[in-house]
């Protein structure tokens, strides 16, 4: 894509504040998110909540939670560097503790003021179809109660949507429904991952975005994977091009497209991990397109 030509160019690169968990080993949180929004031209500010050996996904890991105080005293250090008018936007995802997630809302707030133009996107892990919730007691709550309302852009799944929302989602009209319900608590803009509805064929897998009130489909083919740090990495190339494009369709259609490709080449390697290193391309140039279209 070419960045030059796009709408919101201001001729300099997109600074972005990513707050999520660090793995040493494979891509998840930052260690998914912070690697495709370089390989696009933005500087990623990252503060990592967690940082364990691997993802949790495995069943075991080493590692710590990090204190809301370490993530306060970070941004702290960015506000004292005067950075902060210069921030686009926050990212956040896995929080590791409920009090991280409100070391989060006070960096979101500082950096509004710094920047009223800032966007807080927000990636609401609670857990996913088949593994049910897999994040501290509280976080759940957190995301839903004090997290939303503060978001203008959120990216649930299909379990995270069904659960903030409290209703369960089986056509494309239910989705859309729950849908609303979240942006009538505050984001504007909300990107629904792996939704599966009675019309997505047994080989498909959709997305859904909303901006407004208006709402767009992706339908690409279901991989043979199932693997962990795509929803942390489509949140991050969601927000990017949204950002960089200002609109959400443009965003979808991209993000979908990338991640689409990072994931037939991880199927096609049998990695457990994504390849986010190997198949760096496709953020840059998806090798397939998938076009978003209104619903
Ligand atoms: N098996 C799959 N086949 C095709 N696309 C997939 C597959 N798993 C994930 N994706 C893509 O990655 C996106 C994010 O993955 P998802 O599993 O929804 O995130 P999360 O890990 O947050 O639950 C999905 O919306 C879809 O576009
Ligand atoms: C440490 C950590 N961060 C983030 C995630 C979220 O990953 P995903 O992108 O699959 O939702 C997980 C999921 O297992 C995790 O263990
Ligand atoms: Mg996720």
């Amino acid at each position: 894509m070419n960045q030059a030509t796009s709408p919101s160019d201001s001729g300099r690169p997109l600074n972005i504040l990513s707050i999520q968990s660090w793995v040493a080993y494979g891509h998840v949180g930052n260690a998914s998110a912070v690697f495709p929004l370089q390989r696009l031209g933005a500087e990623v500010w990252a503060v990592n909540t967690v940082q364990f050996s691997n993802h949790t996904g495995y069943g075991a890991w080493r590692g710590s939670v990090f204190g809301a105080e370490l993530i306060q005293e970070l941004v702290e250090g960015i506000a004292e560097r005067g950075a902060l008018p210069r921030c686009d936007a926050v990212l956040s995802g896995y929080m590791g503790a409920a009090g991280i997630g409100e070391a989060i809302l006070d960096a979101t707030a500082r950096v509004k003021a710094a920047n009223p133009d800032a966007m807080y996107c927000c990636d609401p892990v609670i857990g996913d179809v088949g593994r049910g919730i897999f994040v501290r007691p509280g976080i759940p709550e957190f995301m839903r109660d004090r997290a939303i309302p503060a978001a203008d852009i959120i990216t649930p799944n299909q379990f995270e949507l069904e659960w903030m929302a409290g209703t369960s989602v089986t056509t494309l009209g239910q989705a859309k429904a729950a849908v609303a319900a979240l942006q009538a608590r505050g984001p504007r803009c909300v990107l629904v991952t792996s939704l599966r509805v009675d019309d997505t064929p047994a080989d498909a897998m959709d997305l859904l975005a909303a901006d407004g009130g208006q709402f767009w489909r992706v339908r690409t083919p279901l991989l043979p994977v199932n693997v962990n740090g795509a929803g942390d990495a489509i949140a991050a190339l969601f927000l990017f091009h949204r950002l960089r494009w200002g609109q959400a369709s443009v965003a979808l259609s991209a993000a979908a497209s990338s991640i689409y490709g990072l994931l037939r080449r991880t199927a096609e390697a049998g990695s457990r991990e994504i390849l986010t290193v190997a198949a760096q391309e496709e953020f840059v140039t998806p090798s397939r397109v998938f076009r978003a279209e209104a619903c």
